[in-house]
């Protein structure tokens, strides 16, 4: 675990209490979220969860385990961090949580830390790169089986389960995010989660989706419209898509994320929908649906092979409705890829 080292080193501790499910999975491999905690040295990572999961825990992780539910489990790493330096999650520990380790670790140093696991996460190994292919191709597949079902009369809520069946027939073991299918008006709310709402010809249809195998997420968004839609929406449409090509194109090794995020905000801003672009250009992708880099206009990120970004810029209009294209891609040595291939249907 050598990387593992230098990042205690870097951040100056010499140990970690790892608190947030994914970066327990991230050091032990170990995937429950509902108890798992991990004390992570140069030397290796101890992995703490219950008896619920002795046997989940063999199968998943090789770290050395230790079975038993709090205090005992504070009690055993005691011994562990006895004049320690232990850095502790601070963006991911309760106030509770972190009374605990004080009251159990006396004779350590608890140093709040941010990052130093969502740093190496930024990269992504080839390996972790197949599973969100895989988790995007999933995605896709259920995308293009149910969108004849997107059409008047049909109900959000029906088509986001179909989206869940669909995904869970061809391997996604759970869903990125709660799905957003936001159809007229309610295509106004970036994250407007599918409601009871029926849709109606003319009218566009935001849908956000994104599938997880193997731990790993996808997400995408496509806009659909429902019959004839106005020239109104069909320009707004047409300026998000410019915006969002714009933006891909510019993706390499070497670019600030900011820079990224000006780009598709001047286009949209040309086009008079600067200020109904409401978030940031995109985000990182992967054992999380949000993580680094932030592609925001105040990121400090600069793009590196191996990132997984959303490219997703979007419109939306109280009253009108809205717009959100977004592409999951990969920045590679040369430039970028596109991992999500849904067709970007004419508006
Ligand atoms: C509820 S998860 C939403 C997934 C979606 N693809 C997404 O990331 N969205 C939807 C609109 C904005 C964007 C988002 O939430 N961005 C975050 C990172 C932000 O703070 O801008």
């Amino acid at each position: 675990m050598p990387e593992f080292a230098a990042a205690l080193t870097r951040a100056g501790v010499d140990a970690l209490w790892v608190s947030r499910p994914e970066n327990v999975r991230y050091v032990t491999g170990f995937t429950s979220p509902e108890d798992g905690k991990a004390l992570l040295t140069p030397q290796g990572a101890v992995l703490y969860t219950d008896a619920r999961y002795t046997e989940q825990a063999r199968l998943e992780s090789s770290a050395e385990q230790f079975i038993a539910r709090p205090p005992a489990t504070l009690e055993h790493a005691a011994e562990r961090v006895r004049g320690l330096r232990v850095g502790f999650e601070a963006d991911a520990l309760t106030v509770a949580a972190l009374d605990d380790l004080r009251r159990f670790w006396p004779d350590a140093t608890l140093v709040p830390t941010t990052g130093i696991l969502e740093t190496l996460r930024l990269i992504k190994t080839p390996d972790e790169i197949e599973r969100i292919r895989q988790a995007q191709r999933i995605a896709d597949e259920a995308f293009a089986a149910v969108r004849p079902l997107i059409r008047a009369g049909a109900v959000e809520r029906d088509i986001e389960f179909a989206i869940e069946g669909e995904m869970r027939k061809r391997g996604a073991r759970g869903w990125a995010h709660g799905f957003i299918v936001a159809g007229g008006e309610r295509g106004a709310l970036p994250h407007g989660h599918a409601s009871d709402r029926v849709l109606q010809d003319g009218e566009l249809v935001t849908v956000d989706i994104g599938a997880v195998y193997d731990g790993y997420v996808s997400d995408m968004t496509r806009t659909v419209r429902v019959g004839e839609v106005s020239a109104e929406l069909r320009r707004i449409y047409h300026a998000v898509l410019e915006a969002e090509e714009a933006a891909i194109r510019a993706v390499r090794p070497g670019v600030r994320a900011a820079d990224l995020d000006t780009l598709a905000r001047d286009i949209l801003t040309g086009h008079g929908l600067g200020e109904a672009f409401a978030h940031s250009l995109g985000h990182g992708v992967g054992l999380a649906v949000h993580e680094g880099p932030s592609l925001r206009g105040t990121s400090d990120d600069v793009l590196e092979p191996g990132m997984v970004i959303t490219i997703e810029p979007g419109a939306y209009l109280p009253g009108l409705g809205g717009v959100r294209i977004e592409d999951l891609v990969l920045v590679t040595e040369d430039g970028y890829e596109v991992l999500s291939t849904s067709p970007k249907e004419p508006v």
